[in-house]
């Protein structure tokens, strides 16, 4: 199950930031130092600006020459920071963030997502609309903690300005505030432009469709000759003129709304300014006084604008973060799961079975297995045969732990195999299937992978290859079983019925499985060909039998195929309606009896 996010997200989110810091400095540690030095100057670089200029000018008025260059050296010191700090902190943190996102962050996902063993989490509609948010948001997701220090910087910097000009005159500390009313007629301004190109969109296709109508090669002949392409370019420009109607009497009220803002805060910085001049003139203050408090001031629209920008981008990084946060947990609570879960037999004695098992694929409402029942003793070759549709993959997939059941259990030696380690399950398992995957490596590779620590072991990979019936297919590669597969690479493209045999193949390299299931392997192999390898199989599974007491399940449609199966489980409509071999089937002469008379004669009908 998944555990829901317990506590409220902006509890969460310092450990994120933690988390995304830590992960900037491992993929990029150089440029995670220069993003904090870079916000951390930030902070004192106009404050150290308007300071050292108070005491350039402070210390002229008061004739200590001296004093005056030593601080007209800060000056220039502090504008050079700060204006390279202006060019650079945009720059440095997009790349930090960036590289974070792309070298830490998604290989993060990637690897969360991977680690979970089933497959069902790929499947369903929550999981994968989370990840898909989170994969193309990574790079958001890298940012966000930096968004979270430049406001934090803003922040600062806005509290040491409320401190320098509080200092001069609190009267001064009105003009923060109205630093923001530019900032705000600005945004309403580009919301009144945003709107008109909403509205002009129309006629905007309109003269796009009527522009591609007359100067078309297909529309501009049919126009020319028939008179209409003057009339058609009249109501073109007529609907651009329309558009740009709109579109311009938007942009001038948005100027008039930025021009309304700044008017409000000039007046408010002429009054300031003003204010500190009577100060000045009074002996209250000093000159320098008055160059500090211009020199704030005019950074202030600045500062507030960073602030606001910052804080909007991290409160908008929330449409990503709080994906990536359920998919952490779902992936945590997926893995605690299998950190407790039990190893699985070493060989079986029972066998395995399936008690009134459900399960409905997410996303649909029909159950591919309704209520079923089935028990495959050990050691036995069970067929599973039924129309498409029926739930035969389904009811192997829930078998080899890919999914697990809605309701009901899978048990293996009457124990449920939700508390079996799926991983470790998973070992004890071999698997072909009808969608074999076409592993584009060394024929020898493409078949050793079915058991990665057998790989290498010498005489595993053509044992495998000899028990697929596989050997031809090696005998004929110009390299054998070295042959590099798959044109995209330069090697040899295999036919579907050799790749068929590979992964068959693959699937034998396992010595010991507790289940070895073969779901219709050989649907592109010819019937006398399927025949054969089944029959070589079905002694494959005798010997395990004897050994590990293996389960063999085989799918198929030719029912001929597994008449020699001890068991024959025969599915409609996600339930098993008739089960026994296939001599009590025949003898009950039901549905299997019918279908199963149905192949024969088409099989032997004359052509
Ligand atoms: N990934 C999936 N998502 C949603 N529904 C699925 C999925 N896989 C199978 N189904 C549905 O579940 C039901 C059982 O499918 P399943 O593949 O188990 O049948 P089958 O008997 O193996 O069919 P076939 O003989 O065609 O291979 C079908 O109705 C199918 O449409």
């Amino acid at each position: 199950m998944t555990r829901s996010i317990q506590s409220p997200l902006w509890r969460r989110l310092p450990s994120l930031w933690w988390e995304v810091l830590t992960l900037s400095w491992r993929c990029t540690p150089g440029l995670t130092v220069l993003a904090l030095v870079v916000l951390a100057l930030s902070v004192v670089a106009v404050p150290g600006v308007a300071l050292t200029l108070r005491a350039t000018v402070d210390a002229t008025a008061a004739g200590t020459a001296g004093v005056a260059l030593a601080a007209a050296v800060g000056v220039a010191v502090a504008h050079a920071l700060t204006s390279t700090f202006q060019t650079v902190t945009g720059e440095v943190l997009t790349t930090v963030a960036d590289r974070t996102g792309r070298m830490g962050v998604h290989p993060r996902v990637h690897r969360a997502i991977a680690s979970v063993p089933g497959i069902a989490h790929l499947e369903r509609g929550d999981v994968l609309d989370r990840v898909d948010i989170v994969r193309r948001g990574t790079g958001q997701i890298g940012r966000s903690v930096w968004n979270v220090l430049l406001s934090a910087s803003h922040v600062l910097k806005l509290l040491v300005t409320v401190v320098l000009l509080g200092a001069v005159h609190p009267l001064l500390l009105s003009l923060i505030p109205l630093a923001a009313v530019p900032l705000w007629t600005h945004r309403r301004g580009q919301a009144l432009v945003r709107r008109a190109e909403v509205e002009g969109a129309e006629n905007h296709r309109l003269q796009q469709d009527l522009f591609e109508t007359v100067a078309g090669v297909t529309g501009g002949g049919e126009t020319r000759v028939s008179g209409a392409d003057a009339r058609l370019d009249g109501l073109r420009q007529k609907a651009w003129l329309e558009t740009e109607r709109v579109r311009f009497r938007a942009r001038a009220r948005a100027a008039a709304w930025t021009f309304a803002g700044w008017l409000v805060f000039v007046a408010a910085f002429a009054g300031g300014i003003a204010l500190v001049i009577v100060q000045a003139s009074q002996g209250t203050g000093t000159v320098g006084d008055l160059v500090l408090t211009v020199m704030l001031a005019v950074s202030l629209g600045q500062t507030v604008r960073g602030t606001v920008t910052a804080t909007a981008e991290t409160a908008g990084a929330r449409r990503v973060v709080e994906p990536y946060l359920w998919l952490r947990d779902h992936v945590a609570g997926e893995l605690a799961r299998e950190g407790t879960a039990e190893e699985p037999p070493r060989s079986l004695a029972e066998g395995l079975a399936l008690d009134r098992v459900s399960f409905t694929y997410p996303g649909t409402d029909r159950p591919a297995l309704d209520g079923l029942s089935a028990r495959l003793p050990a050691g036995a070759v069970v067929a599973v045969v039924g129309e498409f549709g029926s739930g035969k993959t389904t009811l192997v997939k829930l078998l080899l732990g890919l999914y697990r059941p809605d309701s009901g259990a899978v048990r293996v030696e009457g124990r449920d195999l939700a508390g079996v380690s799926t991983e470790r399950w998973r070992a004890r398992c071999s698997a072909a299937f009808q969608d074999f995957g076409r592993f584009e490596l060394s024929f020898g590779e493409t078949v050793g992978i079915g058991d990665l620590d057998r790989m290498h072991e010498p005489g595993a990979v053509a044992q495998a290859v000899r028990e697929a019936d596989a050997e031809q297919i090696v005998d004929g590669l110009p390299d054998g079983a070295g042959t590099q597969l798959g044109r995209r690479l330069g090697g040899i493209e295999l036919s579907e019925g050799q790749w068929q045999r590979a992964a068959l193949a693959r699937a034998s390299m396992r010595r010991d499985p507790l289940l070895f299931v073969l779901d219709e392997p050989t649907a592109s192999l010819d019937a006398p060909s399927e025949e054969s390898i089944f029959r070589r199989y079905m002694e494959r599974a005798r010997t395990h039998a004897r050994g590990t007491g293996t389960v063999t399940v085989v799918v198929s449609h030719r029912f001929s195929t597994v008449a020699g199966a001890d068991l024959v489980l025969v599915m409609e409509r996600g339930r098993i309606v008739e089960s026994g071999t296939h001599a009590e089937l025949m003898a009950i002469g039901g549905r299997y009896a019918g279908l199963y008379g149905i192949q024969e004669r088409a099989y032997t009908a004359d052509p």
